[in-house]
């Protein structure tokens, strides 16, 4: 079984790559996660990113894990990415 800690990056890296496609530069607030079913190792799975709605700074996106036919809910995600500035990655 894959480790839900590996599981949250691939989501993590999904949904985030997609709030920056939309948003431009942010960081991951809140990532929250609802483990339906265990995934399988070395099995193949399809990772649904949708916008939910942009709120000012907020992107709220919802992701989907599920097998590549769509049949098996393997985890259901919340995710709030905050827009950030180059002064806040200083630490400004
Ligand atoms: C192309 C390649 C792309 C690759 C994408 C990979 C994406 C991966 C990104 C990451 O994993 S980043 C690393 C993990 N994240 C962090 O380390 C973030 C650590 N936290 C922070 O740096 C700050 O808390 C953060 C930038 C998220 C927010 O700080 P700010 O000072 O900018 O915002 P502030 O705390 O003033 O909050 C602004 C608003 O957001 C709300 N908010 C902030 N954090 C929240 C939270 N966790 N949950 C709910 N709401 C939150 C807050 O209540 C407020 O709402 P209102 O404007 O309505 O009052």
């Amino acid at each position: 079984m894959s480790m839900g800690g590996a599981i949250a990056t691939m989501i993590d890296t999904v949904t985030g790559t997609h709030a920056t496609f939309l948003s431009g530069p942010v960081m991951t607030a809140n990532l929250n996660i609802n483990y339906r079913r265990p995934i399988p190792l070395g099995s193949t799975v399809l990772l649904e990113s949708s916008l939910e709605k942009k709120e000012g700074r907020k992107t709220f996106i919802t992701c989907r894990v599920t097998s590549t036919d769509g049949s098996k809910l393997h985890t259901e995600t919340s995710a709030l990415f905050l827009s950030i500035t180059a002064s806040h990655l200083l630490g400004g």
